[in-house]
């Protein structure tokens, strides 16, 4: 969300964004309704001085003036009460056109409607050459009995798995040693709940726009969260951060939930996008200065660069384009990870800077040294995200008999050297 007092000093900049971002929000509608909400409360303070005049002089009138004064003092009071119900619908009809407003991109990113406008900005790791014909992950699975693929989807539907034996303990494996990777580097590791009410969504920006995507809850007015970024988003709403508890860095491990509803015939083979998934989040919350937050996301890219690293997965840093990017992000970087049954990288991370758009509609805010009362900035990043990582990592790591080699980092934990 953007602030108003912005909105009427950029309109350019506002226009600009609008375009570039492709969303279709009328910006001189809400202007104007920005201008009758001020005129609106204008008029009602004049009224209200107007008023409290009168009843100060009452006392001091002549009687014979009196019934004079209280009627016109009542007059007023009816002039504001009509005023103010027309406001009420105002203001709602304002901040539904405030809550579609793109959050500003940053100068450096790609323009363009959609990911055919994103940039590769580099690639790292060696692409593996097999000497055999490399399986896909539903052959390994299937020769090495990792999942159940099959009679699950008669229980619970399509995009379903059952993750199995050394795949379902390598799951668990990785998200205990991705959590203590990123305790080490100061996140603060935190279960997060799935379930969430509405506000949490608008807070993150997911809603309006896309309450499809999300499963809902109707008899307790909830809905499953697809990532963990919805509740941390809204975890601190409506407090006043001091500065010495900031940055708040938090590795968010939650089980996600995405009806995947527009993505019909896409991945429908294995675990490349399913209904239920888990992830580790990390996500920043920083004072309000460009600086610091492009440090932290920064920090968060080399973070999920690390795990990959260290799980010997090759992979692309890409720099999102204004369109891929989604509406509230200032600069996003996915990092796609090699898939070599799909010869090509597929998104497993998306490093997101938003800046202060999330922090207005969360009402997230922190005291600054001179006791100013600021909107702060929020970051996230995927740390890993399962069962979509298991596909370059079982697919990278194979050999001709069908085995998977596990990382290093990882073997250890696995007790051994093959999964
Ligand atoms: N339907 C799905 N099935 C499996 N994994 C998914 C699915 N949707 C997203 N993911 C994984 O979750 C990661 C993050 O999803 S995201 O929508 O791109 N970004 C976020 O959720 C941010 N909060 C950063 O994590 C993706 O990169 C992908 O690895």
């Amino acid at each position: 969300m953007l602030s108003l007092a912005f909105i009427r000093e950029n309109r350019g900049v506002v226009d600009k964004a609008i375009a570039d971002k492709n969303v279709a929000v009328d910006l001189d509608a809400l202007l104007a309704l920005d201008a009758e909400v001020r005129e609106a409360k204008t008029k009602v303070d004049r009224l209200r001085a107007e008023r409290n005049a009168i009843s100060d002089s009452f006392k001091s009138a002549d009687p014979a003036e009196r019934p004079a004064l209280g009627a016109k003092a009542k007059a007023i009071g009816a002039e504001i009460a009509e005023i103010e119900g027309g406001l009420s619908e105002k203001s709602d009809a304002l901040n539904a056109l405030l809550l579609r407003l793109p959050g500003i991109p940053w100068e450096g990113a790609p323009v363009g409607p959609d990911e055919n406008s994103n940039i590769v900005v580099r690639q790292e790791g060696r692409v593996p050459q097999f000497d055999f014909e490399p399986r896909d992950h539903v052959a390994l699975i299937e020769m090495n009995d990792w999942a159940d693929l099959g009679r699950i989807t008669q229980v619970s539907g399509s995009r379903q798995y059952c993750l199995k034996g050394r795949l379902a303990l390598l799951e668990q494996a990785l998200m205990f040693w991705a959590q203590q990777r990123l305790s080490a580097e100061g996140f603060t590791m935190m279960t997060v709940p799935a379930l969430a009410r509405p506000s949490a969504f608008v807070a993150t920006g997911h809603f309006p726009g896309h309450e499809e995507e999300a499963y809902e809850i109707p008899k307790d007015e909830l809905y499953l969260a697809g990532t963990g970024e919805i509740a941390l988003t809204s975890l601190h709403s409506g407090e006043i951060l001091e500065a010495q508890q900031l940055p708040i860095l938090y590795a968010g491990y939650s089980p996600c939930f995405r009806r995947e509803a527009g993505s019909a015939g896409r991945d429908v083979r294995g675990l490349l996008r399913v209904h239920q998934f888990y992830k580790l989040e990390q996500y920043v919350i920083c004072e309000d200065d460009p600086e610091v937050s492009a440090g932290w996301h920064a920090k968060l890219l080399a973070n999920a660069e690390m795990l990959l690293n260290d799980l010997e997965i090759p992979y692309q840093v890409i720099e999102a384009s204004t369109g891929d990017m989604g509406l509230g992000k200032y600069r996003m970087n996915d990092i796609e990870s090699w898939v070599p049954s799909l010869n090509k990288y597929r998104e497993t991370h998306s490093c997101s800077t938003l800046h202060d758009w999330q922090a207005r509609r969360a009402n997230l805010r922190w005291r600054d040294g001179e006791r100013k009362v600021r909107f702060v900035h929020t970051l996230n990043n995927t740390a890993l995200a399962s069962p979509r990582i298991l596909v370059p990592l079982l697919e990278n790591h194979q050999t001709a008999d069908g085995r998977v080699r596990l990382p290093k980092a990882l073997q250890p934990l696995m007790g051994g050297e093959f999964l």
